[in-house]
This record gives C-alpha cells, structure tokens and sequence, in this order.
C-alpha cells in the first residue's frame, strides 16, 4: 500500500489512558500511512478512538495520564520521541490542526488578524507587513468575502461559518503538510458544512496536503475523501478506497455503519439501527472480534481468535474473517461482494 509519496506512516500505535489507577487501551495496533495529495477519512460512532488517534498524532496528551506506544513516523521524524518543545516545531507549521468547536479554539479577546499572525510569528521570519498580507491572502482563500473587514474583528462578531474558516487559515498559515480536522463540520448547518468540505478539497489540491479528516458523517466522507478507515473499539475493521468502502463494504461493521446511513432516494425505509453500544475502554475485550457480541447471529468459529486484517484487493483490508458469510439477520444466504 506504500507509495513513495507516503508521509506519516503511522505503525502499531496504542494509546492507553489511565483510569483508577490501571491503563486501558483506546486505539490499540493502528497501522495507517497518510500520503500528500489525499484526504483520508478515518470514521466509526462516538468512542470508537478516532479523536484519540487525532490527539495521539498530534502529541497532546498528558503524559502522566497516558500510555503511548509504537511509531509515528513524519517526513522522517519519529513524533512519539519528540519533547514539547519539539512537537511546538511541528505543530502549527508542518502539521495544522481543525477542531470541531470553533468558538473555544479562539480566542475571544483577539482580533481575527493577530490570531492568524501569532502562528506567523512563531514559525516563519515575516516581517508585519508580510504578515499582514497573508493573512489577507489566506482569509481570501477559505472564502471569506471581505477579508479586511474580517481581519479587525473579534470572534464573537462572526458566524459558526466564518469562524470555522478562520480556524482553517490559522490551520493553513504555515502550509502544513499534514492537516487533521476531526469533526470539522459538524456544529455546521449542511450548506455551510458544503462550503467548508469545498475550502478543504481545494486547499489539499493546491499544497498537495495530506488531510486527515475524522467525522461519523459517512455523507461528509462521500463527499470529500479519497481513502476510509473504519475503526471500532479502538482498531481499524477496514481501510480502502472511497469506492472500495461505499461499493463493495466488507467488515460488518461497516455494513451495518452504511446501512444506517439515510438514502437519498430511499426516504420511507425504516434506518438499520446497530444494536448495542461500544464497549466502554474498561469493558474492551483483549482477545476475539470486537464487534462480535453486536452480531451475536454470526457463530463463533466464523469470527478469527485473533482477528488481523486481511488483503481482499490492492488497497482494500479488512479484519478477522467473519466478513466471509455475514449477511443481515433478515437477508438469506450469504452476501455477495
Ligand atoms: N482522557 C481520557 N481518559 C480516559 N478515557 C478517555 C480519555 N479520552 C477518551 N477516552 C475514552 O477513549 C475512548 C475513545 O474516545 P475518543 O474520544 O477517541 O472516541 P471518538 O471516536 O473520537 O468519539 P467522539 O466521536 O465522541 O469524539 C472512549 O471510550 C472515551 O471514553
């Protein structure tokens, strides 16, 4: 699956939080490679560790609550060796980061401008003038209409979708490689969600950015990426093309993600509710197939003990074997690719 514009190779990377004093695992053996030029969209329900993976990456977590092991390997760096002050290097300048709340990403007492300037400041040697032109520049190209006026204003004065595009010119100021948005549309009504899925797409095109886009939208990931993981329970179930997931869907829970998912031109079908929940991290089980005990129909031995992910195509895995037969309690036979 490697091609040589792979940049952040991600290999065997666990997270454990610490909890009443034990660690528990919230992403446990994530293997994933990111290249320049795609948006890969990682998605799975609320728990799933989709956002830990993103805070993981980014080496936000405190290190006295948290485990982290494995490698993340960045144009040659491993990020889980870094030191603060060495992840400050790559954080804001070679890596941008979007977050689903605009409004507590900002701060309420600076004008848009000095907000956008301070990630200048700390990573590149433009002068004022230089900056200021930029940030002109850069509010121009997430869509804002009159970038002048928007410069002089505080945060409070501008719409979820305004602010959510400032975000997204800070993100951008320093023409990172890697851009993680987790959830970036989601306090969005839908045509605002359109707009801001467009200014990503765009700015992946024109800096070659790799995006990492983290949503439970599978809509949002139709629309925008290029490759899917699934995760579950803290692992990946399947990776592969947006047509390899949305055409041909493998892991059953996937399957099941997809066929809750409303259709456009399916609007009276009653929508497939997957019974159960997540486990929580306390209650995740170490050995067997995660999501097994929410398709108690499928028989043990068709689950994998130690499920790994298998190649079906180039490009396109997914875990443990229990795919094979799995069909819907109310389909007969088995499900055809
Ligand atoms: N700091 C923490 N300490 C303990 N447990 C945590 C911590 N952060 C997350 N978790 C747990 O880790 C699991 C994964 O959470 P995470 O937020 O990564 O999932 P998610 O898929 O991003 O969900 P959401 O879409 O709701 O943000 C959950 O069970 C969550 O309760």
């Amino acid at each position: 699956m490697e091609t040589t514009s792979d940049f952040l190779n991600i290999k065997d990377v666990n997270t454990a939080f610490k909890i009443n004093g034990k660690y528990y695992d919230a992403i446990s053996h994530i293997n994933l490679t990111v290249h320049h030029d795609e948006i890969l969209a990682i998605v799975g329900e609320s728990g799933c560790g989709k956002s830990t993976l993103a805070t993981t990456i980014m080496g936000l977590h405190d290190p006295s609550e948290t485990k982290i092991s494995g490698e993340i390997d960045f144009e040659g760096t491993n990020l889980l060796k870094l030191d603060e002050a060495g992840y400050n290097k790559f954080r804001g300048a070679k890596i941008g980061m979007i977050f689903q709340d605009p409004l507590s990403a900002l701060n309420p007492l600076k004008r848009i401008e000095d907000q956008i300037s301070e990630v200048m400041t700390y990573h590149t040697k433009l002068t004022a003038e230089q900056k200021h032109d930029r940030v002109l520049e850069l509010l121009k190209e997430v869509g804002i209409v009159d970038p002048k006026r928007t410069a002089h204003q505080f945060p409070h004065q501008l719409s979820g979708g305004m602010r959510q595009r400032v975000i997204i010119a800070i993100a951008i100021a320093c023409k990172p490689d890697l851009i993680i948005a987790d959830e970036p549309t989601t306090a969005l009504d839908v045509t605002i969600q359109a707009q801001i899925l467009d200014v990503l797409r765009k700015i992946q095109s024109e800096n070659h950015a790799g995006i990492i886009l983290i949503t439970h939208d599978l809509g949002v990931v139709a629309e925008t990426a290029d490759r899917v993981a699934v995760m579950y329970a803290g692992q990946i179930v399947e990776e592969g093309s947006v047509e390899q997931i949305f055409n041909t869907p493998k892991h059953p829970y996937t399957r099941s993600l997809l066929r809750s998912m409303p259709q456009r031109d399916n609007q009276n079908d009653d929508l497939y509710v997957i019974q159960g929940n997540v486990p929580s991290l306390q209650k995740m089980s170490k050995i067997g197939d995660r999501f097994a005990p929410r398709i108690p129909w499928v028989k043990p031995e068709e689950h994998e003990e130690n499920p790994t992910m298998h190649e079906i195509e180039p490009g396109h895995e997914v875990r443990c074997t229990c795919y094979k037969n799995f069909s819907f309690p109310d389909q007969v036979g088995s499900v055809k690719a």
